[in-house]
Order: C-alpha cells, then structure tokens, then sequence
C-alpha cells in the first residue's frame, strides 16, 4: 500500500521528511477548506478527556491516511488516536501529529494549526529522537515552519497552487528563511487562569510586565508561538496548582515546538530543565513547557527552581 510521490524541491533536503512536508502542506490547504462545515462537536472524548469538533476527527483521518502511505513511515500517532497506527510495511520513520491544534477557536474564527513531529523512533519517546518538525498556521493566510534542528523556514501555502500556477507551481512561498527570534522581546503569553497558577509562576509573570512585555494570548498554541518567534518574548502552559503537569502534550505539542524554537535561536524549558531531558512514559502524557528567548527562559526556570 506504500507508494512514494514525486519528489518536488527540497524543504530540508531529506527525501522522507521532504515528502512528509508536501503531504501536510497539500493536506493543510485542504483541512482549511473543509473548516467551515465541520465546526460540530462530535461524540466522545479524546485520549486527553478533551471534546471533539468533526475538524479534528477530519483532520487526523485525512493526514493518518496520507501519511502512513509514504514509504519509510513505519508509525503515525495523535492526540486524536489512542495509540499509533502502524505501516503494513515497517518505515524507520514514525510521525506524531497534532492534527488540529487550538480547533476550540474555530466557532470564534481566530487561529488555529497543524504540528508535525518526525521522530527516528516510535513515540512516547524524548525530544532528543526529533528529526525534524514542522507546524502550519490557518490565520489570515496559511504559513508553515518548517526544522531540521539547525535552521528554522517559513513558508506561504497557497490552495491549489500544487496543480501548477506559474512561479508558485509546488504550492508554496519562501517568505522567511533561516528565521531566528528577535534579541528585543516584546510578547509573553502563559496559558492556565491566573488564579490556578503557583505563585512562582505568577512572580514570574509580574517580572515579564514589569520588564514592559507586552500579553499576546489568543488559545491557539502555534498562533502563540508565531508571535514569540516574530517580535521575541516567551510563551508558557505552565505547571499550575493542582495540575503540576500543565495541559499541552509532550509528544505532540511541547517537544516539536521546543525544537523549532530551538532551532530559531532560543530555548524550551519544562521548567526546572530541559525539555527534551523528559522521557515520557505515556503517549498523550502532558508536561509545562517555557519556550521564547533563552534569556527569559533561564530567568523563568531560575525562579522556579
Ligand atoms: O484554553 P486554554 O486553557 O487557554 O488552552 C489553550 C491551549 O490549549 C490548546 O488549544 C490545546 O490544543 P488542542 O486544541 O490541540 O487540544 C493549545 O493550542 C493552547 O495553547
Ligand atoms: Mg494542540
Ligand atoms: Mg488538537
């Protein structure tokens, strides 16, 4: 059932994560086109308790089946899915999605994404084991970031522009390349009620306004870190009160965006160290994550240490 399709020009120049990227952006344009109709909620819960919108079982299904399709995947994983599905046919390759990321913003129409996460061993594993990742954002326009670890890429998807349309003819635009966070933070955004916050996360966050950073919060965690990576800053899921381990998922979420950032100049934190020093036993295990500018990050996790 593998089938290997046509390569186009590289993203990061590794035949498997090359072919990954193409599907995700082909699929992207057609998850955005499909937003409209599928805002219901639909029965059940996801592995994480949470509720699902028809966007999100859409999405997963849709990226699932292309994606598993390519040669040298062996693995796909999501939050949607209780556990991974594996390839007929093995692939060193084993892909962990968050198929639809902040889709609670879709009734309000704000920003939502799609994070990818190429791992050279099936998940739950550590951070250490990404190979490369990659995130879209369905804002105004669709853009998608794209990692091997050393360098970090954005790109503009345009719909329909892989059946050929002139200069654009592989469906994207180079829009930033070699993209590194500011070294002048201006944003921060924490997730969690303020109230359910342990105080060392809320001295820390009373430090970030009194250094005169700006709140950008919009519930979307990939719209969140575009801002961090565009005007510098720090966002955070923190630990909170009575949930130490925050919401967002280490496998799906935290570890991917970490690398990115990294990979952009800055640093990712689960608080008391490095993110990617966290082996997770469990696939849709949560952790706290810190990530922006490695300057806020050290002063964040010194407070809470
Ligand atoms: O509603 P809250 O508590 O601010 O949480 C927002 C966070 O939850 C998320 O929506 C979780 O992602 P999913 O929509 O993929 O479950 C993040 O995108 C966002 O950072
Ligand atoms: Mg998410
Ligand atoms: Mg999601």
């Amino acid at each position: 059932m593998s089938q290997q399709l046509p390569p186009s020009a590289d993203w990061i120049g590794h035949p498997t994560v090359d072919a990954v990227f193409d599907v995700v952006r082909d699929t992207a344009s057609e998850v955005r086109e499909a937003l409209p109709e599928r805002r219901a909620y639909v029965e059940g819960h996801n592995p994480s308790g949470e509720k699902v919108r028809a966007a999100d079982e859409y999405a997963d299904e849709l990226f699932c089946e292309r994606l598993l399709a390519l040669e040298s995947v062996g693995s796909y994983a999501s939050e949607e899915r209780e556990s991974a599905r594996t390839a007929d046919d093995g692939g060193e390759f084993h892909l962990a999605l968050d198929p639809l990321d902040g889709s609670s913003n879709l009734t309000s129409n704000n920003p939502m994404g799609t994070i990818v996460s190429v791992y050279d061993e099936p998940v739950p594993t550590t951070g250490d084991h990404l190979v490369a990742a990659a995130f879209v954002l369905y804002g105004p326009n669709t853009t998608m970031v794209v990692s091997d670890g050393d360098s970090v890429d954005e790109y503009l998807i345009e719909a329909g522009a892989a059946e050929g349309s002139g200069e654009d003819d592989d469906g994207r635009k180079l829009l930033r390349e070699g993209l590194t966070l500011p070294d002048d933070p201006t944003v921060y955004a924490f997730g969690g009620r303020r109230p359910d916050w342990t105080d060392d996360v809320t001295e820390a966050v009373e430090a970030l306004e009194d250094d005169r950073l700006k709140l950008r919060y919009g519930g979307a965690f990939i719209a969140d870190v575009m801002q961090v990576l565009t005007h510098g800053g720090v966002f955070a899921y923190p630990e909170l009160a009575d949930t130490p381990e925050g919401k967002l998922r280490y496998c799906f979420e935290c570890a991917p965006v970490g690398f990115v950032v990294e990979a952009a100049g800055g640093r990712v934190s689960d608080g008391y160290g490095d993110l990617f020093e966290t082996d997770p036993d469990r696939l849709h295990e949560r952790s706290p994550v810190y990530l922006g500018n490695e300057e806020l990050v050290d002063r964040i996790e010194a407070k809470l240490s």
